[in-house]
């Protein structure tokens, strides 16, 4: 059986001949934080609403946990986009209970424990108008977990939280995911944030999918390494692994050899050069993740990056 819990085939949804979302192909497995990233506007909500239903795609096939989407596989997702659709007055407990009865669902219990899971206290009356914005995202996510969900979908559930909202939020996701074996969509233009938790990222711009990438597969990229072309590669890894101890590298095409190891460049060319081994091109090579990202959603609008929390 399949372990992809969405599968997204060409779906594409236009407004006024515009695509907000554009022929797009993603896989988001079992056990993923799919991190979707995207400038504002870039197509982030119309993706995450055509999965769970709330739009319907142009053209295009849904797939959830491994077929075609109907109403029974739909009711495995539990989304928060957009507003939780909070009645202002009521306390969160009523507000889970309107929701719960709507759902056909009725377990006090539940409810009691899901306030505890996002620290709400379920006995304050307090109404939901006198929530903090952080408190409001928790209940929202409260809501979206009433149906035990397997998939869970979370449209920018960060932003204008101040950093302990975000902590709380960042804590909560790995719990469900470790604890619960939840999968989670969580979108984001928060790229620090979202590189804290995600173990997959979807980037997307103009609608289009550019990139879906693992967080290994980021990490390598992500890595510095000593890059240099020589004319005898074989004889300068033998070299450089017995004389240097060289032990994390990668040989590419046209002899090229990457090295990871923190190796001093200047000791390098002096091995090569005793041993007849001339080198064509020596340079660090240095990808953030910043850049990374900034490179394929583009430009750096609307997008944060908050390097000291990396
Ligand atoms: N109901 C709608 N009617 C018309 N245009 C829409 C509608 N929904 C989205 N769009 C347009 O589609 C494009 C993608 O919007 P979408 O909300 O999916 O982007 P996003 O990446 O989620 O951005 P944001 O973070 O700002 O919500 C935008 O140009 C938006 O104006």
């Amino acid at each position: 059986m399949s372990s992809d819990v969405v599968e997204l085939t060409n779906i594409s949804k236009a407004y006024k001949h515009i695509y907000a979302v554009d022929h797009i192909n993603m896989k988001i497995k079992k056990g993923d934080i799919y991190g979707f990233i995207g400038r504002n506007g870039a197509g982030k909500s119309t993706t995450l609403k055509m999965i769970c239903g709330l739009v319907s795609p142009d053209s295009g096939q849904i797939k959830l946990f491994g077929e075609e989407r109907n109403r029974m596989s739909a009711r495995r997702i539990g989304s928060l986009i957009e507003t939780a659709g909070l009645y202002p007055g009521m306390s969160a407990y009523d507000n889970m209970d309107i929701k719960a009865t709507a759902m056909g669902l009725h377990d006090t219990q539940k409810i009691h424990e899901l306030l505890k899971l996002v620290k709400l206290d379920s006995k304050s009356k307090k109404p939901v108008k006198k929530f903090s914005l952080g408190m409001k995202q928790r209940l929202g996510i409260a809501m979206a977990l009433l149906g035990n969900p397997d998939l869970l979908i979370l449209d920018e559930p960060i932003n204008g939280l101040d950093p302990e909202g975000i902590r709380e939020i960042r804590e909560m996701i790995q719990y469900l995911n470790e604890t619960k074996k939840m999968t989670i969509i969580i979108s984001s233009h928060i790229l620090g944030e979202l590189s804290k938790i995600a173990t997959r990222y979807g980037m997307i711009r103009d609608g289009k999918l550019i990139e879906e990438i693992s967080k290994e597969e980021l990490a390598l990229k992500c890595m510095d390494y000593l890059s240099m072309k020589v004319d005898n590669i074989q004889k300068a890894v033998t070299l450089l692994e017995t004389k240097l101890g060289m032990q994390h590298y990668q040989v590419h095409e046209q002899n090229e050899l990457w090295i990871f190891d923190d190796i001093d460049s200047a000791q390098v060319n002096l091995i090569l050069a005793q041993n007849d081994i001339a080198i064509s091109s020596m340079f660090y090579q240095k990808q953030d993740l910043e850049s990374y990202f900034l490179e394929r959603i583009g430009g750096n609008d609307h997008v944060e990056y908050d390097k000291s929390r990396n």
